[in-house]
């Protein structure tokens, strides 16, 4: 038995044999692709890719640390001819990280509308024509709304018409040439990142304030604009906005063309839910995906984890899924969500939406829109979190619970006086009780 099987064996003892016999038992372990630092295992279904991702990944992590010592990064893809298709290229290093692209991120897959039309055309074209039409190609935009789908999309086109694609976050590219450093093996690292034909890094802004790694993505780009092979990046943020940058990586990804994804408008949230319900096989009425694209905001890969609970559920129940089962899993849903909110996670939301800086709503400042944002922070937490009002004053620097009791007070009377001043608390709640 592998290592790989020996964990999904422990997992057994942690779950319930229903789970583990649905859910984990098929679960194929790549002993090749797999390596002191990573676990690769395939799964036969895009909902149970999902599942198994948000509710074992951590636990199967723990369980190879405790085996092997090593903190292993546990990758769990779908099953597909291409996942075990040897890449066409002598280089073993590139096909180990190519092959790592999720087939699912197709084009085909990728639902287009008002909010991320642009930064598809981008990417549908240099998958057409790479190296030749925009290079580098930036897409940024929040979080789960398809960044690394779409540059996948590309790379699996790209890869199937035999181009050597590399695929990593800058977090992997980063453990790679750690590891390539301390082995002294810095001449693969470079033949490796510096010799394919596309290369594809994903959130970028992690790049911030790290000096030795941005010089040496600095010469990888060089090495790769200068002989015409394609980049595309993505990041949560555009370029100018990333802070800790070389000012010559910050102008050069801005060199080809930067293009933003938004959240998906609700005509797209009903496409993409559909498109996830026929890979799936998923039966949903469109009562059910309306409500499911009405209740929750923005984050795609949320919708992907409701799906996948509900598939879930109503399989390990016996039951079909109707309107109410649906809303009760949405109900324990956004529970879920609001009880992983912190007073830190409301204050940078409220401070981004209001342009102001999270210390400034934490600090003694009395101009208006300070104490605008404050106020509204103060009621969230309240709101959405179990913080005592002791803790809320210690945490905005107020005299001590009375201090927040009163400004509570004050701010129940400015929601009924305030129409524009209730609007502001409810969308701000909702964003935080749907996307955290
Ligand atoms: N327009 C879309 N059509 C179909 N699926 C989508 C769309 N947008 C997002 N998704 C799906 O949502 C999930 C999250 O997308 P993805 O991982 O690409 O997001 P991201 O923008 O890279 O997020 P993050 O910044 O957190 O890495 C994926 O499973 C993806 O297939």
């Amino acid at each position: 038995m592998n290592i790989g099987q020996e964990v999904l064996e422990e997992l057994k003892n942690e779950i319930t044999e229903l789970e583990y016999n649905r859910y984990i038992r098929h679960l194929d372990y790549d002993l090749k692709k797999s390596s002191s630092d990573l676990a690769v295992y395939y799964a036969q279904n895009a909902l149970v890719v999902n599942w198994i991702k948000n509710k074992y990944t951590d636990k199967l992590a723990h369980l190879f640390e405790i085996k092997t010592g090593n903190k292993v990064t546990v990758s769990i893809t779908l099953k597909s001819a291409k996942t075990t298709k040897k890449a066409k290229t002598t280089a073993k290093e590139v096909a180990k990280t190519s092959s790592l692209l999720n087939p699912s991120y197709s084009f085909d897959n990728f639902m287009v509308g008002g909010s991320n039309q642009f930064a598809y055309a981008a990417i549908k074209s240099v998958s057409e024509n790479p190296g030749k039409v925009y290079n580098p190609v930036f897409i940024y935009g929040g979080v789960g709304l398809g960044k690394t789908h779409l540059m996948q999309a590309a790379g699996n086109v790209l890869q199937n018409t035999g181009k050597v694609v590399i695929y990593a976050t800058v977090e992997q590219f980063l453990n790679d040439f750690i590891r390539h450093v301390k082995n002294k093996t810095m001449d693969r690292f470079q033949e490796k990142y510096r010799k394919c034909d596309v290369l594809l890094i994903d959130d970028i802004q992690f790049l911030s304030n790290k000096e030795g790694i941005q010089e040496e993505f600095f010469h990888t780009f060089e090495a790769l604009k200068g002989t015409g092979k394609q980049i595309i990046l993505t990041a949560d943020k555009h370029p100018k906005k990333i802070g800790g940058l070389e000012a010559r990586l910050q102008s050069r990804f801005e060199w080809g063309l930067v293009a933003d994804i938004q959240p998906p408008e609700l005509e797209t949230k009903i496409a993409i839910i559909k498109k996830k319900c026929e890979i799936n096989k998923v039966k949903l009425s469109d009562e059910i995906v309306n409500y499911i694209a009405t209740v929750i905001e923005s984050n795609v890969r949320e919708i992907e984890g409701i799906l996948s609970k509900l598939h879930a559920y109503s399989q390990l129940m016996h039951v079909d899924i109707d309107i109410e089962f649906t809303k009760n899993v949405l109900k324990d849903q956004i529970k879920e969500n609001r009880q992983n909110l912190t007073m830190d996670t409301i204050t940078n939301v409220v401070a981004k939406d209001l342009n102001i800086k999270p210390s400034e709503i934490r600090s003694k400042g009395r101009s208006k829109n300070i104490v605008y944002a404050r106020r509204i922070s103060i009621y969230i937490c309240r709101e959405l979190t179990q913080s005592t009002m002791p803790q809320l004053a210690q945490y905005f620097g107020m005299k001590d619970h009375t201090a927040i009791s009163h400004t509570i007070k004050k701010i129940n009377d400015l929601i009924e006086k305030d129409e524009d001043f209730k609007v502001k608390i409810d969308e701000l709640t909702n964003k935080l009780s749907s996307s955290s």
